[in-house]
């Protein structure tokens, strides 16, 4: 017993550690194979002895709220869901009842609350007890209704979610940050967790319901799919759902499974919910569960192989991330070979070791990642040099993780990336230069600055010798550099390299400037902060790189050489030329406020916050609306559009 008791505060003490790092500082330090498999380790002796432990995350839920934020109770516990990975659990837990299968949303839980028609609060899940209040937070996400047309008290959970494909984008215009975020979920979290709502704003964070509270006026006859219906019909995005039965649940699972890959909202496995609200009342609640919904986890096909090396991969941003290489492995219809361990607490937690078996799947189906070690060997050192440039490493530590980081400056690694970023695809478009063939010519000394490419056609006979080269290969290469010579300035400048400025941000940058890349070398921080869309560190960071007589000088060097192309645009595209357009309220034809800003944008106008002065238009649906926006456009005289006048006005 006393073993028993041992081992299960250990449990305790790590799971604790490891929901401190996920819930507080939206970071990993283990796989959540690795966690759940504790955790059921937990609950297995926790049955066996009879005993629940102090602290216990078996009957806890979240984490301890340590921001800044505003704190709230909840008027009921926002409980976790129990779960299983047997779909023949599934039907057997819906018996004869009907269900509706939904994906379960892999993002932050949050409460909302409607009074009067608008949002009047939202409170994240937090503890299970207490929450954040975010509610300014939740007012700029994408998809919420701004006003609805049920004027009761309205309380509806759902999560806040940010999807693949914006978080995919948002990585590379958060240069420092990637290596923090590694899923939507973290930059979700970080996201809404924030005092400050501006950069929640940039975020695209979208909210979809799956519970909607009862509402006294209003008869849903019992039925959770009749208020998801209403609830939609006021303007909410719902999760995703399908009604089933015991015969159709094991099918409809099916078809979720088939939809993951190209399902762009992040989900982590699926929630099944009795229809019958009245019967999944009267059978209550755990400790920590609610007992009228279940969620399903796939189960992870999981392969077992053996580790070849770990290998140290550095980065332009100066971290060196871990990843493991094993023997190929066949893991969800595809072979995989590698798995990134995101920093050194997670390696150092699986005590890794050249030729340990260890087993390997495929997070949420998606994501290769080590299970377990089985061996255990531990013996996987950390390089104290950079494998690039060979300086001395530093292990960094934030919030009990552990990272590798090269501190050289100059370290060729973030050379190699700084010339593969340069001539990418979005950047200088240069066809056939691999990191490897980068990799050889800088080890010959032919590349070492940028413009350095533009010189590689007098090399001709030293690279035909070298090996991945031969004639053809090097007048391909001298083709495409040359071709490339030609390039518009947004390019120019994303293709440097510089921090936080990603090709969307080069855009704005360059159209505000009219193209004068003289004008924004000697542009102070501030000068880009009026920039709509460009924020503080982004203008400190573009001033900063060119403060540097290095930068200045790479810079010189490659418009030797480079010739900067206007940007033509066709007339038609040129419509809204110097017109600054406000949105607000509403929209039905465009899918949502970034699309409509785009388009403006697109056609060379200009998409700004607040109704001022220089506002030309603003686009409202409701133009009788009272809304301080409209106010102020009448008081300034300002035209009102609606979005169908606005689409009369760019045809
Ligand atoms: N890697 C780590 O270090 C680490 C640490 C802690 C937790 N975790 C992971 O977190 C899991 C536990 O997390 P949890 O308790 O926060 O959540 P959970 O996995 O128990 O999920 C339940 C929650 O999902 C939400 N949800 C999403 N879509 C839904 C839908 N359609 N219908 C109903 N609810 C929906 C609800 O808020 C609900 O409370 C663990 O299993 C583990 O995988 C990992
Ligand atoms: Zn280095």
């Amino acid at each position: 017993m006393k073993d028993k008791f041992d081992r299960m505060k250990e449990l305790i003490q790590i799971l604790s550690e490891a929901s401190k790092a996920y819930y507080q500082e939206n970071k990993e330090i283990m796989s959540n194979f690795e966690y759940d498999k504790l955790y059921d380790e937990l609950l297995e002796l926790e049955k066996e002895t009879d005993t629940v432990l102090a602290d216990s995350p078996s009957v806890h839920v979240g984490y301890e709220l340590l921001t800044s934020l505003e704190k709230e109770a909840h008027t009921s516990p926002m409980l976790s869901l129990d779960k299983t990975k047997e779909v023949g659990e599934l039907a057997e837990w819906l018996g004869d009842q009907k269900g509706l299968l939904s994906w379960k949303l892999d993002g932050l839980t949050i409460v909302l609350t409607y009074q009067d028609g608008v949002l009047s609060k939202a409170v994240t899940r937090g503890n299970g007890e207490v929450g954040e209040v975010v509610t300014n937070n939740a007012r700029v996400f994408v998809n919420l209704p701004k006003k609805i047309a049920y004027k009761g008290n309205l309380v509806i959970r759902g999560e806040a979610v940010i999807h693949y494909s914006d978080f995919k984008r948002m990585n590379e215009e958060l240069e420092d940050l990637d290596s923090r975020y590694k899923n939507p979920r973290n930059l979700c979290s970080g996201s809404v967790r924030q005092l400050n709502n501006e950069v929640t704003a940039k975020r695209n964070v979208r909210f979809y319901g799956f519970s909607v509270a009862d509402v006294p006026d209003v008869d849903f006859h019992n039925s959770v799919e009749e208020k998801f219906i209403w609830a939609k019909g006021l303007g909410f995005d719902m999760v995703d759902y399908v009604t089933v039965t015991s015969d159709t649940v094991a099918s409809e699972v099916e078809s979720f499974s088939k939809k993951i890959e190209s399902n762009d909202q992040p989900s982590d496995g699926l929630v099944l919910i009795y229809d019958d609200i009245a019967y999944g009342r009267s059978l209550g609640t755990t400790a920590k569960f609610p007992r009228d919904s279940i969620a399903f986890k796939w189960a992870d096909e999981i392969a077992e192989t053996t580790l070849e090396e770990i290998e140290w991969s550095p980065s332009r941003t100066g971290l060196i991330n871990p990843v493991a290489i094993f023997d190929p492995v066949e893991l969800e219809g595809s072979t995989v070979s590698r798995a990134s361990l995101h920093n050194i607490s997670v390696m150092e937690e699986l005590e890794l070791g050249v030729g340990d078996q260890i087993s390997v799947y495929k997070a949420n189906m998606i994501i290769p990642q080590l299970a377990q070690n089985h061996t255990r060997s531990g013996n996987a050192a950390i390089p104290d040099t950079c494998p690039a440039c060979g300086g001395k490493t530093e292990i960094e530590e934030e919030n009990g993780i552990r990272t590798l980081v090269c501190p050289n400056q100059f370290c060729s690694a973030k050379k190699i990336k700084l010339f593969s970023h340069f001539v990418s695809r979005d950047a200088m478009n240069v066809d056939g230069l691999s990191e490897a063939s980068l990799h050889k010519l800088m080890e010959k000394g032919l590349l070492t600055e940028l413009y350095d490419l533009y010189t590689l056609k007098e090399h001709k006979e030293e690279i035909v010798e070298m090996e991945g080269f031969g004639e053809k290969s090097f007048s391909n290469l001298v083709d495409a550099i040359e071709q490339s010579k030609k390039a518009t300035l947004p390019k120019f400048l994303y293709g440097l390299g510089i921090a936080n400025v990603g090709l969307s941000n080069a855009k704005l940058i360059c159209r505000h400037f009219g193209d004068d890349l003289d004008a924004i070398r000697t542009a102070q921080a501030e000068d880009f902060t009026v920039i709509d869309g460009i924020g503080p560190i982004i203008g400190e960071s573009v001033s900063q790189y060119f403060l540097l007589e290095n930068n200045r000088q790479t810079v010189d060097g490659l418009l030797e050489y480079v010739e900067i192309q206007k940007q033509e645009e066709p007339d038609t595209e040129k419509k809204l030329e110097g017109k600054t357009f406000v949105i607000t309220g509403s929209l039905n034809h465009y899918e949502n406020r970034k699309q409509l800003q785009e388009q403006i944008e697109a056609l060379g106008g200009k998409a700004t916050g607040s109704v001022t002065k220089k506002t030309d238009y603003l686009i409202n649906n409701d133009r009788n609306s009272s809304s301080s926006k409209n106010k102020k456009a009448r008081e300034l005289e300002i035209p009102i559009l609606t979005e169908e006048e606005f689409m009369d006005m760019i045809k």
